[in-house]
Protein backbone atom coordinates (compact mmCIF):
# COMPACT_ATOMS: atom_id res chain seq x y z
CA UNK A 1 0.00 0.00 0.00
CA UNK A 2 3.20 2.69 -1.32
CA UNK A 3 5.91 3.30 1.16
CA UNK A 4 6.61 6.08 3.63
CA UNK A 5 9.12 8.68 2.31
CA UNK A 6 11.12 10.79 5.28
CA UNK A 7 13.29 13.35 4.02
CA UNK A 8 15.46 14.65 6.73
CA UNK A 9 17.69 18.51 6.25
CA UNK A 10 18.24 17.93 2.77
CA UNK A 11 20.08 20.79 1.21
CA UNK A 12 21.11 20.88 -2.80
CA UNK A 13 22.91 23.46 -4.92
CA UNK A 14 24.45 24.15 -7.70
CA UNK A 15 27.77 26.12 -7.19
CA UNK A 16 27.27 28.84 -5.36
CA UNK A 17 23.52 28.68 -5.93
CA UNK A 18 21.77 26.96 -3.17
CA UNK A 19 18.51 25.81 -4.40
CA UNK A 20 16.36 24.89 -0.86
CA UNK A 21 18.28 24.06 2.27
CA UNK A 22 17.34 22.10 5.44
CA UNK A 23 13.79 20.36 4.38
CA UNK A 24 12.63 17.87 6.39
CA UNK A 25 9.00 16.34 5.43
CA UNK A 26 7.30 12.51 5.75
CA UNK A 27 5.07 11.90 2.58
CA UNK A 28 2.79 9.29 4.46
CA UNK A 29 2.73 6.05 2.71
CA UNK A 30 -0.69 5.77 0.44
CA UNK A 31 -1.35 9.58 0.85
CA UNK A 32 -1.56 12.04 -2.28
CA UNK A 33 0.49 15.14 -0.84
CA UNK A 34 1.07 18.55 -3.56
CA UNK A 35 4.38 20.65 -3.52
CA UNK A 36 3.79 24.20 -4.38
CA UNK A 37 6.68 27.24 -4.68
CA UNK A 38 7.23 30.05 -7.25
CA UNK A 39 8.83 29.18 -9.99
CA UNK A 40 12.36 28.50 -9.82
CA UNK A 41 12.04 27.45 -6.00
CA UNK A 42 12.94 23.97 -6.55
CA UNK A 43 10.24 21.78 -6.76
CA UNK A 44 12.07 19.63 -10.11
CA UNK A 45 14.87 19.49 -8.50
CA UNK A 46 12.96 18.17 -5.17
CA UNK A 47 11.20 15.50 -7.15
CA UNK A 48 14.63 14.70 -8.69
CA UNK A 49 16.33 14.39 -5.59
CA UNK A 50 13.98 12.02 -4.25
CA UNK A 51 14.67 9.78 -6.96
CA UNK A 52 18.04 9.65 -6.85
CA UNK A 53 18.78 11.53 -10.26
CA UNK A 54 20.72 14.14 -8.26
CA UNK A 55 22.32 13.92 -5.77
CA UNK A 56 21.56 16.58 -1.91
CA UNK A 57 24.82 18.34 -0.49
CA UNK A 58 23.61 16.88 2.90
CA UNK A 59 20.68 14.92 4.52
CA UNK A 60 18.41 12.02 3.96
CA UNK A 61 15.73 10.27 1.72
CA UNK A 62 14.39 7.51 2.81
CA UNK A 63 12.77 5.33 1.20
CA UNK A 64 11.42 1.84 1.86
CA UNK A 65 13.99 1.76 4.95
CA UNK A 66 16.91 2.86 2.79
CA UNK A 67 18.51 5.79 2.57
CA UNK A 68 18.67 6.55 -0.81
CA UNK A 69 20.92 9.52 -0.68
CA UNK A 70 24.22 6.91 0.03
CA UNK A 71 23.71 3.98 -2.21
CA UNK A 72 25.83 3.24 -5.36
CA UNK A 73 24.16 3.33 -8.91
CA UNK A 74 23.54 -0.25 -9.13
CA UNK A 75 21.41 -0.44 -5.60
CA UNK A 76 19.74 2.96 -6.72
CA UNK A 77 18.81 1.14 -9.79
CA UNK A 78 16.76 -1.26 -7.69
CA UNK A 79 15.19 0.97 -5.49
CA UNK A 80 14.36 3.30 -8.75
CA UNK A 81 11.62 0.54 -9.84
CA UNK A 82 9.52 1.55 -6.61
CA UNK A 83 9.03 4.82 -7.88
CA UNK A 84 6.89 5.84 -11.42
CA UNK A 85 7.79 9.14 -12.60
CA UNK A 86 5.65 11.51 -14.97
CA UNK A 87 7.67 14.50 -16.35
CA UNK A 88 6.22 17.48 -17.41
CA UNK A 89 5.91 16.78 -21.17
CA UNK A 90 5.23 12.95 -20.22
CA UNK A 91 8.85 12.53 -22.05
CA UNK A 92 7.77 10.05 -24.83
CA UNK A 93 10.23 8.93 -26.72
CA UNK A 94 8.93 10.17 -30.15
CA UNK A 95 9.50 7.44 -32.82
CA UNK A 96 8.06 4.97 -31.02
CA UNK A 97 4.15 4.41 -30.49
CA UNK A 98 1.71 4.41 -27.29
CA UNK A 99 2.21 0.56 -26.70
CA UNK A 100 5.81 1.05 -27.44
CA UNK A 101 6.47 3.64 -25.35
CA UNK A 102 4.27 2.15 -22.44
CA UNK A 103 5.74 -1.17 -22.79
CA UNK A 104 9.41 0.04 -22.43
CA UNK A 105 9.64 -0.02 -18.81
CA UNK A 106 8.39 -3.71 -19.10
CA UNK A 107 11.14 -4.69 -21.58
CA UNK A 108 14.10 -3.10 -19.82
CA UNK A 109 13.38 -3.97 -16.17
CA UNK A 110 11.66 -7.37 -16.69
CA UNK A 111 12.02 -10.50 -18.36
CA UNK A 112 8.29 -10.87 -18.93
CA UNK A 113 6.47 -12.64 -22.25
CA UNK A 114 5.51 -10.26 -25.09
CA UNK A 115 2.33 -11.53 -24.06
CA UNK A 116 2.29 -10.88 -20.43
CA UNK A 117 3.69 -7.79 -21.99
CA UNK A 118 0.77 -6.86 -23.66
CA UNK A 119 -1.31 -7.58 -21.03
CA UNK A 120 -0.11 -5.27 -18.47
CA UNK A 121 0.04 -2.87 -21.33
CA UNK A 122 -3.93 -3.07 -22.07
CA UNK A 123 -4.47 -2.72 -18.85
CA UNK A 124 -2.40 0.40 -17.60
CA UNK A 125 -3.79 2.21 -21.02
CA UNK A 126 -7.53 1.11 -20.42
CA UNK A 127 -7.04 2.65 -16.68
CA UNK A 128 -5.84 6.00 -18.51
CA UNK A 129 -8.71 5.72 -20.75
CA UNK A 130 -6.15 5.32 -23.95
CA UNK A 131 -7.19 2.16 -25.45
CA UNK A 132 -7.71 2.06 -29.47
CA UNK A 133 -4.55 4.88 -29.41
CA UNK A 134 -1.89 2.04 -29.15
CA UNK A 135 -0.53 2.59 -32.39
CA UNK A 136 -0.37 6.69 -32.16
CA UNK A 137 2.72 8.61 -32.51
CA UNK A 138 2.94 11.04 -29.56
CA UNK A 139 3.53 13.78 -31.95
CA UNK A 140 0.07 12.77 -33.36
CA UNK A 141 -1.86 12.94 -30.16
CA UNK A 142 -2.91 16.16 -27.65
CA UNK A 143 -0.58 17.32 -24.75
CA UNK A 144 -3.64 15.51 -22.53
CA UNK A 145 -3.22 12.10 -24.34
CA UNK A 146 0.38 12.36 -24.10
CA UNK A 147 0.04 13.02 -20.29
CA UNK A 148 -2.23 10.04 -19.65
CA UNK A 149 0.35 8.09 -21.79
CA UNK A 150 2.93 9.06 -20.06
CA UNK A 151 1.18 7.97 -16.93
CA UNK A 152 0.39 4.49 -18.15
CA UNK A 153 4.11 4.38 -18.79
CA UNK A 154 4.63 5.32 -15.14
CA UNK A 155 2.12 2.24 -14.08
CA UNK A 156 3.54 -0.51 -15.68
CA UNK A 157 5.54 -1.74 -13.20
CA UNK A 158 3.01 -1.18 -10.29
CA UNK A 159 5.40 1.75 -8.77
CA UNK A 160 4.86 2.25 -4.79
CA UNK A 161 5.69 5.65 -5.13
CA UNK A 162 4.75 8.18 -8.26
CA UNK A 163 6.20 11.74 -8.37
CA UNK A 164 4.08 13.60 -11.02
CA UNK A 165 5.72 16.84 -12.44
CA UNK A 166 2.99 19.50 -13.30
CA UNK A 167 0.81 16.96 -14.35
CA UNK A 168 -1.54 20.14 -15.12
CA UNK A 169 0.66 22.15 -17.18
CA UNK A 170 -0.64 23.02 -20.34
CA UNK A 171 -4.00 21.29 -20.06
CA UNK A 172 -7.33 23.27 -20.15
CA UNK A 173 -9.49 23.58 -16.93
CA UNK A 174 -11.63 20.39 -18.28
CA UNK A 175 -8.67 18.43 -19.26
CA UNK A 176 -7.18 19.25 -15.97
CA UNK A 177 -10.53 18.06 -14.04
CA UNK A 178 -10.44 15.39 -15.59
CA UNK A 179 -7.10 14.15 -14.84
CA UNK A 180 -7.28 15.29 -11.11
CA UNK A 181 -10.48 12.98 -10.94
CA UNK A 182 -7.77 10.19 -13.06
CA UNK A 183 -5.06 10.29 -10.22
CA UNK A 184 -7.69 10.34 -6.98
CA UNK A 185 -9.17 7.72 -8.74
CA UNK A 186 -6.14 5.52 -9.00
CA UNK A 187 -4.52 6.25 -5.63
CA UNK A 188 -7.33 4.61 -4.50
CA UNK A 189 -7.26 1.66 -6.78
CA UNK A 190 -3.57 1.05 -6.15
CA UNK A 191 -2.86 3.21 -2.78
CA UNK A 192 0.69 4.23 -4.07
CA UNK A 193 2.45 6.97 -2.32
CA UNK A 194 1.74 10.10 -4.41
CA UNK A 195 3.37 13.68 -4.99
CA UNK A 196 2.36 16.24 -7.29
CA UNK A 197 4.13 19.21 -8.59
CA UNK A 198 1.70 22.18 -9.50
CA UNK A 199 1.10 25.51 -10.15
CA UNK A 200 -2.89 25.08 -10.46
CA UNK A 201 -4.18 25.91 -6.81
CA UNK A 202 -7.71 24.26 -7.49
CA UNK A 203 -6.13 20.88 -7.85
CA UNK A 204 -4.23 21.65 -4.43
CA UNK A 205 -7.45 22.37 -2.94
CA UNK A 206 -9.01 19.26 -3.99
CA UNK A 207 -7.22 16.41 -4.84
CA UNK A 208 -4.11 16.02 -1.97
CA UNK A 209 -4.16 14.74 1.67
CA UNK A 210 -0.83 16.83 2.62
CA UNK A 211 0.62 20.37 1.09
CA UNK A 212 3.71 21.60 1.02
CA UNK A 213 5.27 25.00 0.31
CA UNK A 214 8.74 25.53 -0.70
CA UNK A 215 9.45 29.46 -0.84
CA UNK A 216 12.93 31.34 0.16
CA UNK A 217 15.25 27.94 -0.40
CA UNK A 218 13.87 26.66 2.69
CA UNK A 219 10.04 24.56 3.04
CA UNK A 220 7.89 27.01 4.63
CA UNK A 221 5.27 24.54 5.03
CA UNK A 222 4.43 21.38 5.07
CA UNK A 223 1.27 19.48 6.53
CA UNK A 224 -2.55 17.95 6.01
CA UNK A 225 -3.99 19.99 3.35
CA UNK A 226 -6.88 21.64 5.89
CA UNK A 227 -4.00 23.27 8.07
CA UNK A 228 -2.12 24.61 5.13
CA UNK A 229 -5.68 26.08 3.28
CA UNK A 230 -6.41 27.68 6.80
CA UNK A 231 -3.03 28.67 7.06
CA UNK A 232 -2.57 33.00 8.13
CA UNK A 233 1.18 32.33 7.06
CA UNK A 234 1.48 35.51 4.77
CA UNK A 235 3.21 33.79 2.30
CA UNK A 236 0.70 30.81 2.16
CA UNK A 237 -2.44 33.16 1.61
CA UNK A 238 -0.24 35.55 -0.84
CA UNK A 239 0.13 32.53 -3.08
CA UNK A 240 -3.06 30.26 -2.50
CA UNK A 241 -4.70 33.80 -3.37
CA UNK A 242 -2.92 34.24 -6.13
CA UNK A 243 -2.43 37.70 -5.74
CA UNK A 244 0.72 40.19 -6.01
CA UNK A 245 0.86 41.70 -2.11
CA UNK A 246 3.03 39.71 0.05
CA UNK A 247 6.25 38.96 0.74
CA UNK A 248 5.99 36.88 -3.39
CA UNK A 249 7.90 39.01 -5.39
CA UNK A 250 8.29 38.88 -9.87
CA UNK A 251 11.93 38.10 -9.48
CA UNK A 252 13.05 38.14 -6.22
CA UNK A 253 11.54 38.55 -3.16
CA UNK A 254 10.67 42.00 -1.56
CA UNK A 255 12.09 43.91 0.94
CA UNK A 256 10.48 43.70 4.89
CA UNK A 257 9.04 47.10 4.97
CA UNK A 258 7.31 47.07 1.73
CA UNK A 259 5.45 43.50 2.22
CA UNK A 260 4.30 45.48 5.51
CA UNK A 261 2.55 48.50 3.86
CA UNK A 262 1.10 46.11 1.56
CA UNK A 263 -0.57 43.83 3.67
CA UNK A 264 -1.75 46.50 5.97
CA UNK A 265 -3.88 48.05 3.12
CA UNK A 266 -5.06 44.75 1.53
CA UNK A 267 -8.44 43.55 1.80
CA UNK A 268 -7.84 39.37 2.07
CA UNK A 269 -9.17 38.45 -1.32
CA UNK A 270 -8.44 34.97 -0.84
CA UNK A 271 -10.81 32.35 -1.33
CA UNK A 272 -12.66 32.05 1.95
CA UNK A 273 -11.81 29.62 4.61
CA UNK A 274 -14.43 26.93 4.21
CA UNK A 275 -13.48 23.81 3.81
CA UNK A 276 -12.84 22.33 0.36
CA UNK A 277 -14.68 19.84 -0.11
CA UNK A 278 -12.53 17.08 -1.75
CA UNK A 279 -12.54 15.38 -4.87
CA UNK A 280 -13.68 11.71 -4.32
CA UNK A 281 -13.00 8.86 -6.15
CA UNK A 282 -15.73 7.78 -8.38
CA UNK A 283 -18.93 5.88 -8.02
CA UNK A 284 -17.72 1.81 -8.01
CA UNK A 285 -13.96 2.77 -6.86
CA UNK A 286 -13.15 1.40 -2.80
CA UNK A 287 -11.54 4.12 -1.09
CA UNK A 288 -9.07 2.51 1.02
CA UNK A 289 -9.36 2.43 5.00
CA UNK A 290 -6.98 5.42 5.26
CA UNK A 291 -9.94 7.65 3.75
CA UNK A 292 -11.85 7.09 6.87
CA UNK A 293 -8.55 8.23 9.45
CA UNK A 294 -8.02 11.11 6.61
CA UNK A 295 -11.70 12.61 7.07
CA UNK A 296 -11.61 12.28 10.92
CA UNK A 297 -8.22 14.53 10.83
CA UNK A 298 -9.86 17.15 9.01
CA UNK A 299 -13.07 17.18 10.94
CA UNK A 300 -11.09 17.75 13.73
CA UNK A 301 -8.88 20.59 12.27
CA UNK A 302 -11.71 22.33 10.75
CA UNK A 303 -13.57 22.44 14.35
CA UNK A 304 -10.31 23.82 16.22
CA UNK A 305 -10.74 26.17 13.15
CA UNK A 306 -13.81 27.52 13.67
CA UNK A 307 -13.89 27.37 17.75
CA UNK A 308 -10.62 28.50 17.91
CA UNK A 309 -9.76 25.94 20.56
N1 LIG B 1 21.09 20.66 -13.43
C1 LIG B 1 21.10 21.93 -12.99
N2 LIG B 1 22.21 22.64 -12.94
C2 LIG B 1 22.24 23.90 -12.46
N3 LIG B 1 21.15 24.54 -11.99
C3 LIG B 1 19.98 23.89 -12.02
C4 LIG B 1 19.88 22.54 -12.51
N4 LIG B 1 18.60 22.14 -12.39
C5 LIG B 1 17.93 23.19 -11.86
N5 LIG B 1 18.75 24.23 -11.63
C6 LIG B 1 18.36 25.51 -11.01
O1 LIG B 1 17.68 25.22 -9.80
C7 LIG B 1 16.64 26.18 -9.59
C8 LIG B 1 15.32 25.46 -9.33
O2 LIG B 1 14.87 24.86 -10.54
P1 LIG B 1 13.55 23.99 -10.64
O3 LIG B 1 13.35 23.64 -12.08
O4 LIG B 1 13.61 22.87 -9.67
O5 LIG B 1 12.44 25.02 -10.15
P2 LIG B 1 10.85 24.83 -10.11
O6 LIG B 1 10.40 25.28 -8.77
O7 LIG B 1 10.50 23.45 -10.53
O8 LIG B 1 10.40 25.90 -11.20
P3 LIG B 1 9.08 25.96 -12.13
O9 LIG B 1 7.91 26.09 -11.20
O10 LIG B 1 9.29 27.23 -12.93
O11 LIG B 1 9.06 24.71 -12.98
C9 LIG B 1 16.62 27.09 -10.82
O12 LIG B 1 17.32 28.28 -10.51
C10 LIG B 1 17.35 26.28 -11.87
O13 LIG B 1 18.00 27.13 -12.78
Amino acid sequence: MGVEICVEGLTKSFGHQVVWQDVSLTLPAGEVSVMLGPSGTGKSVFLKTLVGLLRPDRGSVTVAGRDITRLRERELYEVRKLFGVLFQDGALFGSMNLYDNIAFPLREHTRRSESEIRRVVLEKMDMVGLIGSEGKLPGEISGGMRKRAGLARALVLDPEIILFDEPDSGLDPVRVAYLNQLIVDLNAQIDATFLIVTHDISSARQVPDNIGLLFRRELVMFGPREELLNSDEPVVRQFLGGRMQGPIGMAEEKDAAQVKQELAQLVDTAPAREPTPRLLPGPGITRPPRWEAIARREAALHRKEVTGA
